[in-house]
């Protein structure tokens, strides 16, 4: 459903990412790891078309159309959706009012927003303006909020677990669930979710997992056992743990 292809990013003429390639398949969801400035908010940034991140080199495939150059409200169009780790407030404009505007936009009848802001514990923020003032656990919920009544096919979720207590990770993690598995039957759903604590991912099946380090994709595999060796081993060391397995894989044929 995405592909990335040799990747490679600049932000304010530095380069970010390298080299990139990756794909995620219809029904797929992927756990994207790394150390802090790897370059996953970047890869985020850059497959969602935000100006200030250059592509540099190589190719970003979106259901079969190269979207590399397209603005991003066409890349929204085509059914790409993102919640951002540190979305802006936005004075003068009150959360119900945006998500009316995207239910408008979608097709999404009215009274889900309802539904939607009520599962999330986001009713009370329906008439205040957007962010403003928000927590930190409550900017994740609205970001969650907006996704719900967006339907996006296809998700990324920057850092949905950082910041919300013991309580409400089970409201984000049963409201991402059903962001990847709305309408499942009748249109293909998949995802990227940068964690780093990976508490997300005892709500969420990820399918494989991959390591950010150093803008380049070190090590890809089961996300369960990466987290569990990022934990024993560091970053550096699951890297070097992959880096072996990849060299004696390679030597065996
Ligand atoms: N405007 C900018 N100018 C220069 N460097 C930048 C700019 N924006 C991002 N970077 C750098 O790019 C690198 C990658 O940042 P990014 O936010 O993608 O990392 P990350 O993996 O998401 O980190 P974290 O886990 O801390 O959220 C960092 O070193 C960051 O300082």
């Amino acid at each position: 459903m995405l592909r990335l292809v040799n990747l490679s990013v600049d932000v304010d003429s530095k380069r970010v990412l390298t080299n990139v390639s990756l794909y995620v398949r219809e029904g797929e969801t992927l756990a994207l790891f790394g150390p802090n400035g790897s370059g996953k908010s970047t890869l985020m940034n850059a497959i969602i078309g935000n100006p200030k991140y250059k592509i540099a080199e190589g190719r970003i495939i979106f259901k079969k159309h190269d979207i590399t150059r397209i603005p991003t409200d066409e890349r929204v169009k085509l059914g790409l959706g993102i919640a951002f780790q540190s979305p802006p407030a936005i004075s003068g404009i009150k959360l119900i009012d945006l998500l009316r505007k995207i239910a408008e936009i979608r097709g999404t009848e009215e009274e889900k927003i309802y539904e939607y802001a009520k599962k999330l514990k986001m009713e009370e923020h329906l008439e205040r303006e957007i962010n403003k003032g928000f927590s930190g656990g409550e900017i994740k919920r609205s970001e969650l909020l907006q996704l719900l009544v967006m339907n996006p096919d296809f998700v990324m979720l920057d850092e949905p677990d950082s910041g919300v207590d013991l309580e409400n990770i089970g409201i984000v993690g049963k409201a991402i669930r059903e962001l990847l598995e709305r309408d499942k039957e009748r249109r293909e759903k998949a995802g990227i979710i940068i964690t780093h604590t990976g508490h997300i991912l005892d709500y969420v099946d990820a399918d494989y997992g991959a390591i950010l380090y150093r803008g380049r994709i070190a090590c890809i595999g089961d996300p369960y056992e990466i987290l569990e060796d990022v934990r024993k081993f560091g970053y550096e060391g699951c890297v070097e743990k992959c880096l072996t397995k990849y060299r004696n894989l390679n030597l065996k044929r």
